[in-house]
C-alpha cells in the first residue's frame, strides 16, 4: 500500500499489567510486522489516582517518548481534544462504566476483556456507542492474530481435518491466594470465569458459531459446573459445555485460577480426518499442529513480533480510519454472545456480584 499511514491517537485508562503491554505494543514500528497502512501513537495516559502514577507508567513503558500526556483523572484525559479513541485496562466491573464515559464523550473505545459483567450492560454499551456514532470493540485480541486466522480457513475452506467434531479449549493460570487481588475480588467481577473462561468460550464461536455451517446460530445448550472459592465466593475452576446441533459439534470451555495450564495442548479441535492442536497459549496463539489419521504431524508458525495486542489495534485502526463502528472481526453481537453464555453459566454456577457491579444506569 502506498501512501501515509493513517496514525490513531490513543489515550489509555487505567495504567495498569495489561496497559503496559498495550502501550508498548502500540508504539512498536509497525513496520516489523509487515504493517504500512495504519500506525499508532500515544499521546495520553490517565489513572484515577494521580497524575504521578500515570507519568510513573509512562516513563517505565514509554522511556523517551515525547509528548505523552498524564492525566490524574479519567474524565480529563476523555476532555482532551487530542485523544481520537481510548483503550480501557481497567478491572472488569469498571468496563461500563468506564466505556459509557468514554462513548459519551466522543471516542472510539478498545474495551478490555470481557467487554462487560453482563449482557444487559453490553447491549447498553452498543447503544450508546451506536448514539454517539463513534466506533466500540471489546479486546478480543485472541481473533486478530495470523495463526486464528489461519486455523480458521484451514478448517473451513481447506477442510483440513474433514468435518469438525469437538472443540476443546482450556486456560488456567495460577493466581496467587492473596484475596486483596482483583481476581478474588466479587466488587470486580472476580473469578474465572470472567477473566479466563471468555477466552476458550470465545474458542467455541471462532470455530463453532463461525462454521459457515452454523449460520451464526447460538449454541443450543449452555451447561456448566463450578468449584467456588470458599472465602471470596468467586468461580476458582469452571467447565462450560455447549451444544451446536446445526454442525453435529460439542464444545467444551475450561478456565481455572489454581494452576497454570500445561503447554502441550490448550485448544484441540478434532474433525473426521484429524485433528488442530493450538499448543502454548490459548489467548495469543502463534503456532498450531495438524495431525491427520496415519500421517506424520506437522506445525503451522506465525511467530509474534511482541506481545501481540498490536494485532487487535491495527484493525481498529484501520476500521477507524474506514468510517466503520463495529468490528467485522470481533462484532458487537458475539461480544453480547460472550456475556449472553457467561450470564447463563453464572446463574448455574451461583456466581453472584454485588447489585452495584451488574447496574445499567441513565
Ligand atoms: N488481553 C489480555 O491479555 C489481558 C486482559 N486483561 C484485562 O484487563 C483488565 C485489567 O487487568 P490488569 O491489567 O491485570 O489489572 P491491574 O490491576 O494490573 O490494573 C488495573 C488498573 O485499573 C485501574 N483501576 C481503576 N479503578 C480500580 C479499582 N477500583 N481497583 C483496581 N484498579 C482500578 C488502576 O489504575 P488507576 O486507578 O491508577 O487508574 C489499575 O492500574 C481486566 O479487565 C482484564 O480482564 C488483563 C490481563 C491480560
Ligand atoms: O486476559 C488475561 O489473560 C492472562 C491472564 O493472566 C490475565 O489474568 C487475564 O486477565
Amino acid at each position: 500500500m502506498s501512501g501515509s499511514p493513517f496514525v490513531l491517537r490513543w489515550g489509555i485508562l487505567g495504567p495498569g499489567w495489561i496497559s503496559a503491554h498495550f502501550i508498548k505494543d502500540i508504539l512498536k514500528d509497525p513496520k516489523t510486522r509487515d504493517v504500512t497502512d495504519v500506525t499508532h501513537l500515544c499521546v495520553a495516559v490517565a489513572s484515577s489516582s494521580s497524575a504521578e502514577k500515570a507519568q510513573q507508567f509512562i516513563d517505565t513503558n514509554a522511556p523517551g517518548v515525547a509528548g505523552i500526556k498524564a492525566f490524574g483523572s479519567y474524565d480529563k484525559l476523555l476532555a482532551d481534544k487530542d485523544v481520537d479513541s481510548v483503550y480501557i485496562g481497567v478491572p472488569h466491573s469498571l468496563h461500563y462504566p468506564v466505556a459509557k464515559l468514554a462513548l459519551e464523550a466522543g471516542k472510539h473505545v478498545l474495551v478490555e476483556k470481557p467487554m462487560t459483567i453482563n449482557a444487559k450492560q453490553a447491549i447498553h454499551l452498543a447503544e450508546i456507542a451506536k448514539a454517539n456514532n463513534v466506533y466500540l470493540m471489546e479486546g478480543a485480541w485472541t481473533r486478530f492474530f495470523p495463526t486464528t486466522f489461519a486455523i480458521q480457513k484451514a478448517l473451513f475452506e481447506d477442510r483440513v481435518i474433514g468435518d469438525l467434531v469437538t472443540v476443546d479449549a482450556v486456560l488456567g493460570h495460577e493466581f496467587p491466594k492473596d484475596r486483596s487481588h482483583r481476581i478474588y475480588d466479587p466488587e470486580l467481577g472476580g473469578g474465572a470465569l470472567l477473566d479466563l473462561g471468555v477466552y476458550p468460550i470465545n474458542w467455541s464461536l471462532i470455530l463453532c458459531y463461525n462454521h459457515p455451517d452454523n449460520k451464526k446460530t447460538a449454541p443450543a445448550s449452555v451447561s456448566a459446573s463450578a468449584l467456588m472459592d470458599k472465602i471470596s465466593g468467586v468461580d476458582e475452576q469452571t467447565h462450560v459445555t455447549m451444544m451446536w446441533p446445526r454442525i453435529n459439534v460439542i464444545s467444551t470451555a475450561k478456565a481455572y485460577i489454581t494452576a497454570d495450564t500445561s503447554t502441550d495442548c490448550r485448544v484441540r479441535i478434532t474433525g473426521t480426518l484429524g485433528e488442530i492442536v493450538v499448543p502454548d497459549v490459548t489467548e495469543n496463539p502463534w503456532r498450531y499442529i495438524v495431525r491427520l489419521l496415519g500421517q506424520p504431524e506437522y506445525v503451522v508458525e506465525n511467530p509474534i513480533p511482541g506481545h501481540g495486542l498490536f494485532y487487535e489495534a491495527d484493525q481498529f485502526a484501520r476500521d477507524v480510519r474506514d468510517g466503520k463502528k463495529e468490528s467485522e472481526v470481533m462484532p458487537l453481537e458475539e461480544s453480547v454472545l460472550v456475556q449472553k453464555i457467561t450470564d447463563e453459566v453464572r446463574e448455574q454456577i451461583k456466581l453472584k456480584f454485588p447489585a452495584s457491579a451488574e447496574e445499567v444506569s441513565g
